[in-house]
């Protein structure tokens, strides 16, 4: 199996053998101390009777090599995430698709998070509060417009009362009120709204930057399909799983499924404000390139092909909310899988075979919700993989003592 460096010279498979040959597997790492005067972690032995006043002039410690699988918006803001909260660490980000052939190219992008029935909400109302802050940042710098992200303004209507009038990211968003009886009169269908200013992640240019960044710190990117985990072991010290929908087959994850989502990117250059219907199957999002209309949401429909009948029965929806879309031109069908799951795998593991140990940490299946979370859930994934390998070091010099 090849792979290809990204925006690189030459394959890199020679490099892999090389690596595959001579890395040592984590269970291999050295004791994080050997006793001796400001050792940060070297490759001396262990020595219980090391004179504390002397220095220790290691050699310095190889470097921990992290892959992350993936290379939508959760793979690269992880890798991104990593490189920013350990530096010392190498990262190669490796994936079959990129930018703009992933699902994260399809999405809309609005911070708007979706329920994942099984997390707690504490949890998910923490991620959407870090994602959101971590990009109303950018959004106030002078890279907001490289990264393709901008506040919009707008409404969520509905039919009839929804459940809960405030969802629990009320607090989150900037503004978060009831509509007006003036607001609401120009949807004479709906009885109730809510109105608020979000963010828009455009991935066409977010995705892009991030692997900017990434590049920018020292990382690399390469083009692969990975078939088994295993194939990894010996050239990374830890395995960052960020495959999406991928991880059904790559890790035989069967609670993830696709759940079909088609929309048309159109040129409206008029519409400035979103508006959703509640029910989550009609929206109209103005973004810089285009307006994001939509849906569809088709459970464990696998179908990338755009359906005209779709496409015209989202037309004739979203007219009905707003007829002026009526001259909108440049009609465009896109279709992503929302790689869903009853709640967002974010989970340390370390496999095991012929008595090698390959550590993982899985980061995937969020939905229809990911780009409004995805800060979030790097930070978290961060945190495993630091578990992962001060647990994976302790054990290891306990086993030396
Ligand atoms: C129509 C639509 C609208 C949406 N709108 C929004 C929205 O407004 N707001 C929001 O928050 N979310 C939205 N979403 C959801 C959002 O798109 C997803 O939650 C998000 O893109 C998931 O990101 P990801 O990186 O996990 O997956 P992906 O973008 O699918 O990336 C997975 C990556 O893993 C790689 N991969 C998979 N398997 C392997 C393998 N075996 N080896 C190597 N590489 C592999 C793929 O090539 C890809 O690069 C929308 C989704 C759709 C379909
Ligand atoms: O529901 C929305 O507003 C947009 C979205 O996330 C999706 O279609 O998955």
């Amino acid at each position: 199996m090849g792979s290809e460096v990204r925006g690189g010279v030459s394959s890199v498979r020679d490099q892999w053998k090389a690596a595959l040959l001579l890395a040592p597997p984590l269970s291999a790492l050295r004791p994080s101390s050997c006793g001796k005067n400001k050792c940060f972690g070297c490759k001396c032995s262990v020595d219980s009777q090391a004179d504390a006043s002397v220095l220790c002039h290691p050699e310095p410690m190889d470097t921990t090599r992290v892959a992350v699988i993936g290379a939508g918006v959760v793979g690269l803001s992880t890798a991104v995430c990593i490189s920013e909260s350990i530096p010392q660490y190498s990262i190669d980000v490796i994936s079959d698709k990129f930018t703009p052939d992933t699902t994260s190219d399809v999405a809309a992008g609005m911070l708007m998070p979706h329920a994942y029935p099984d997390t707690p909400v504490h949890l998910q109302k923490q991620w959407f509060q870090e994602t959101f802050d971590r990009l109303f940042a950018i959004a106030n710098s002078s890279e907001a417009v490289e990264a393709g992200i901008q506040l919009v303004s707008g409404w969520q209507i509905y039919r009839s009362m929804p459940p809960q009038e405030r969802p629990f990211w009320a607090d989150t968003v900037l503004g978060f009120r009831k509509m007006t009886e003036a607001e609401l009169k120009k949807f004479p269908q709906h009885v109730f709204g809510q109105a608020f200013t979000t963010m828009k992640c455009e991935s066409l240019s977010y995705l892009p930057w991030l692997e900017k960044r990434l590049r920018g710190s020292g990382g690399q990117v390469h083009t692969r399909k990975v078939e088994d985990l295993w194939e990894l072991y010996g050239a990374y010290d830890v395995v960052v799983n960020c495959s999406g929908l991928g991880s059904r087959e790559l890790v035989g994850d069967l609670k993830i499924f696709p759940v079909r989502g088609q929309v048309l990117k159109v040129q409206a250059p008029w519409m400035n404000h979103f508006i959703r219907d509640g029910d989550g199957l009609t929206y109209i999002y103005p973004g810089t390139f285009n307006v994001t209309l939509g849906g569809t949401r088709q459970k464990d429909d696998w179908n990338l092909s755009p359906d005209p009948q779709n496409s015209r029965e989202i037309l004739s929806r979203c007219l009905a909310l707003e007829p002026s879309l009526q001259r909108a031109w440049d009609i465009k069908e896109k279709v992503g899988l929302r790689p869903c799951r009853p709640g967002v795998r974010l989970q340390r593991e370390v496999l095991v075979k012929d008595g090698h140990q390959l550590p993982v940490v899985h980061n995937y299946g969020h939905g229809a919700g990911g780009i409004s979370v995805h800060w979030g859930t790097a930070l978290y994934a961060v945190q495993l993989v630091k578990e992962l390998i001060t647990t994976l070091k302790i054990s290891t010099s306990k086993a030396k003592l």
